[in-house]
């Protein structure tokens, strides 16, 4: 048991991770279970504080999500968050209401208690992020107001001697410039934490829960030689030796050199002491996907191909019980199971698996975290930073980047386009570093080549050409959840384009593309 756990509770919120992820970086454990759960499990728990997320129903409506008063007469601190501050407000005698004025984006609160604890440090008129179309028109009593807009007259409102907070705009989005601070004056000021759990917590922790589930079991990782499947391997590693075998997948939709590099890093001569298996699986893969175009039926397939790989290897080991993977958050709330949210895309290693597995369990020490916390958890781990700070790159690899059907001609193509981006990118970044002594700011944090399925007219060498467009990605993102294009100076665009043009056959047209996500995803498909 931890000593000290803030629990979220989630009502179908687009940022309930957020608000986990805000509250482990005061250094205090948090866990988000269901609005479903029973009060009597929350008491079991004991935690030290506890969040109501937001959601997208309107709390005074008879079927919306609701949770009993009892939650809220326990003694333990409470922070409603929009939908949840609306809830608090409704279950406790308040008034909800649609508002005739909606609120969405940044928005300018002032703050009317100054000496709240919530608001502690935080300036009088201070910009939030706002997205609701309910309000509270009426406090439930024994609270006060404590800050407003323009628009909303209860932006917070707090009972202090009950240690009740409820909040309309959303603290945990970065938009809220001082949202971080609030809810380290939660967790510390209201709550009482200590904060003094960290990332070793985490993977001290996570060994421990491993060795117990596996005992002198087996287990088989799914091993990309990416970022969370490497941090998952040394972790798994630690905790349960040579009972751990990894099996690494070359379908055929790799990088150029991909599968040569990982088994280099992981294979028998590389520097980490593994059980390493590499399956060759080009054909394979090159045959089921033939004449796929529809980027789900893609997805399923690979998804589904890799699990029968797996399987089939775990036969040749023996008794195998296990199957681990790199799962992290974003994969598992695009996939459409992060609790009420809905499917973005399936990713191959969650929503895209197939119906039937074939090993008792799936371990995935790492699905409540954010990349970056992983990259701290594989830092903590001794796992080297050029490994820990690679860029990621999809399970279903250049199968999402090759829009329309995937043939090895296709691969081909963008594999040779990405290669030359890729090296000129890193040349270019070099360049900045050694000038500079720091890495730019247009530094994007993923970027890739992908080959669109269009075809143009073009003139080379005086002779018309009829041939494909690969499209140049490159985004800036913390969280892989929200992006930007990134700003690669144009002269860096220009030669990777002279050279892909020149060097890649089958390539008459490249393009940058300019869409953040939302509105676009990151990959292609
Ligand atoms: N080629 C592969 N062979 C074996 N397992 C794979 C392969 N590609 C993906 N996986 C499994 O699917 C999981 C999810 O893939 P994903 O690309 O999100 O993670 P990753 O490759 O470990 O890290 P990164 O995000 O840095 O690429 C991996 O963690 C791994 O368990
Ligand atoms: O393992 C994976 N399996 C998948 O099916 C998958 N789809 C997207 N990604 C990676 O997730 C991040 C967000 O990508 P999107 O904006 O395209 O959803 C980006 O970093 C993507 O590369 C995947 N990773
Ligand atoms: N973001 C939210 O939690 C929204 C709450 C509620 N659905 C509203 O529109 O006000
Ligand atoms: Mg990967």
């Amino acid at each position: 048991m931890k000593e000290e756990v803030v629990i979220v509770l989630d009502f179908g919120g687009q940022y309930n991770q957020l608000v986990a992820r805000r509250v482990r970086e005061c250094n205090v454990y948090c866990e988000i279970y269901s609005y479903r759960t029973d009060i009597e499990k929350i008491k079991a728990m004991n935690p030290k504080g506890i969040i109501l997320t937001g959601g997208p129903n309107s709390c005074y409506e008879p079927d919306s999500p609701t949770y009993t008063d009892e939650l809220f007469k326990l003694g333990i601190p409470v922070l409603g968050l929009c939908y949840g501050a609306q809830l608090m407000s409704h279950v406790l005698g308040g008034k909800v209401e649609r508002a005739d004025v909606r609120e969405y984006g940044k928005t300018e609160v002032f703050i009317d208690k100054k000496d709240s604890k919530i608001f502690q440090g935080v300036s009088a008129q201070t910009t939030c992020w706002m997205s609701h179309f309910d309000y509270i028109s009426k406090v439930a009593p024994g609270f006060e107001i404590s800050a407003h807009t323009a628009d909303c007259p209860v932006a917070a409102a707090e009972n202090e001697a009950e240690k009740l907070y409820a909040i309309q705009f959303h603290p945990e989005v970065l938009h809220t410039a001082e949202g971080t601070k609030m809810i380290n004056n939660f967790v510390k000021n209201v709550c009482g934490c200590k904060g003094d759990w960290k990332m070793d917590a985490f993977v001290e922790n996570t060994i421990k829960e491993i060795r117990e589930k596996v005992g002198d079991g087996k287990v088989l990782l799914a091993l990309s030689g990416g970022v969370d499947s490497s941090v998952a391997a040394g972790l798994l590693s630690r905790a349960i030796g040579k009972q751990l075998t990894c099996v690494f997948v070359d379908h055929g939709l790799l990088r150029k050199d991909e599968g040569d590099e990982v088994e280099g890093v992981f294979g028998p001569n590389g520097q980490f002491d593994l059980n390493f298996i590499r399956v060759n699986a080009q054909e394979r893969y090159y045959k089921k996907l033939a004449g796929v175009t529809e980027p789900e039926a893609k997805r399923k397939i690979i998804g589904e191909e890799f699990i029968r790989i797996f399987e089939e290897e775990a036969k040749k080991i023996g008794a195998v019980d296990f199957l681990a993977q790199g799962t992290i958050y974003p994969d598992v709330v695009e996939s459409g199971l992060g609790g009420e949210s809905a499917v973005i895309k399936s990713h191959h290693n969650v929503g895209g698996l197939p119906d039937f597995v074939d090993f008792k369990e799936i371990i995935e020490p790492l699905r409540d975290l954010f990349k970056d916390e992983v990259r701290k958890a594989g830092l903590e781990l001794g796992i080297p930073e050029k490994l820990v700070f690679r860029q990621p790159f999809p399970g279903p690899g250049l199968g999402i980047r090759i829009i329309g059907e995937v043939n090895a001609e296709k691969v081909r193509i963008v594999q040779d386009a990405d290669y030359i981006y890729r090296d000129e990118v890193d040349k270019a970044v070099a360049a900045y570093k050694a000038e500079h002594g720091t890495a730019p700011s247009w530094m994007p944090n993923q970027y890739f080549a992908a080959l669109t399925n269009m075809r143009s007219v073009g003139v080379m060498g005086d002779e018309r050409t009829y041939d494909y467009a690969v499209a140049l990605r490159a985004v800036n993102t913390v969280d892989f959840m929200t992006a930007e294009a990134a700003e690669i100076p144009f002269a860096v665009l220009q030669s990777v384009m002279s050279r892909i043009i020149n060097e890649v056959r089958g390539v008459n047209r490249v393009f940058y593309d300019l869409t953040s996500k939302p509105p676009g995803t990151i990959e292609f498909e």
